[in-house]
């Protein structure tokens, strides 16, 4: 590939060339440079993918571990599939919930990574969902795969300029308040960026005033107005006992803790733990994006010695499998009234 798919076109950003963005100079010791995704080469992925779709999504939705599963039906194997019948809106991943759906296959759009890690599809679909054009993404990038975090959330820089104003987010997550069982729902209310108290974070590194500031506050990443409406339409379709507002944390995987690390994630504050998600969020809120995330406990965290039980990917998908149609009829349900309400982004 090209210097310049993945490349950086130089001095477009603050911070880079050696001056910073409170104007001293510095000497810029960014490992990365040279390969970060500038605005130009989003813009490059964004025609490609509008060139193939014909309307501009508002929603935009990241699949985790086992909701985002397996190719859906296609025609044949070109890049585009078009997706050709009414598909039922229960059944299958997420993405299936979309009417009229196209799939583009990350492998084809230029400047994308690819999805290496079982559960997760590797494709774009868009389509409507309650009526909304919809972008969802049917596998998500990690930092245990290799991808530094930039890149793991180059996809939602795109989605932002696709025309997305509102990002759910989902995951699976191991649980850690003793009150969470397997197969309930945690809405995120707040998380704990581990992974950034080592420095470790999307937006380090020069930042683009066009995607959005230099330092974010983040102490509104999750919409409140949207997790409220999540728990009166839980209540209307019979899983107010399922669902729990919760801490969630990333670590970086891809091994799952251990038992003292789970303890002292409890003591810190935190609810669930998952490998990804908290960058994402942070590149959403940076550019503006309205953030709702949930996440589908798939298994209770180990935090004691005296059992053999042990957390396995095997079981992560198996019951996002399980779950996926109570979470494709939350969703649906909930997009109904958020639209209904006409929320607006977090800077108007
Ligand atoms: O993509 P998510 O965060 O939903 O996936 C979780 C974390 C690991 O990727 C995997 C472990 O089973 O599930
Ligand atoms: N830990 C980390 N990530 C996870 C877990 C877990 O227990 N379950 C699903 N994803």
């Amino acid at each position: 590939m090209s210097l310049k798919l993945n490349g950086y076109h130089n001095a477009k950003l603050s911070g880079q060339n050696g001056t910073s963005t409170n104007g001293h100079a510095n000497k810029i010791t960014d490992p990365d440079i040279g390969h970060r995704y500038t605005y130009e080469v989003l813009v490059e992925t964004v025609d490609f993918i509008k060139s193939r779709v014909p309307f501009e999504p508002v929603v935009g939705i990241i699949c985790g571990s086992g909701l985002g599963k397996n190719q859906i039906r296609h025609k044949n194997a070109s890049d585009i599939l078009y997706l050709f019948s009414e598909i039922d809106p229960f059944t299958g991943s997420l993405a299936e919930c979309l009417t009229s759906p196209i799939e583009i296959s990350y492998t084809t759009i230029p400047n994308f990574p690819q999805s290496t890690v079982k559960g997760h599809a590797g494709s774009l679909v868009f389509g409507h969902l309650s009526g909304l054009p919809t972008v969802c993404m049917k596998g998500r990038f990690h930092y245990y795969e290799g991808y530094p975090l930039w890149k793991c959330c180059m996809p939602v820089r795109v989605m932002k300029l696709l025309g997305v104003t509102h990002l759910i987010i989902t995951n699976a997550a191991g649980g850690l308040n003793p009150k969470f069982k397997v197969g309930d729902i945690m809405f995120v209310n707040d998380h704990i960026n581990i992974m950034g108290f080592a420095g470790n974070n999307p937006l380090q590194g020069p930042n683009d005033e066009r995607f959005g500031p230099r330092f974010p506050p983040m102490n509104q990443a999750y919409n409140r107005t949207i997790i409220n409406l999540a728990k009166k339409v839980a209540k209307e379709i019979g899983l107010a006992d399922r669902v729990h507002e919760g801490v969630y944390t990333c670590l970086g995987g891809p091994n799952f803790e251990t038992v003292a690390e789970l303890n002292m994630l409890k003591m810190l504050g935190a609810d669930a733990v998952g490998m990804s998600t908290v960058h994402e969020v942070i590149t959403a809120n940076h550019c503006n994006m309205t953030v709702f995330a949930f996440s589908l406990i798939t298994n209770e965290c180990v935090v004691h010695y005296e059992t053999e039980d042990e957390p396995s990917h095997e079981e992560v998908m198996d019951v996002g499998k399980q779950r996926e149609d109570s979470l494709k009829q939350l969703v649906t349900e909930l997009l109904k009234e958020v639209f209904h309400l006409g929320i607006t982004t977090r800077r108007g």
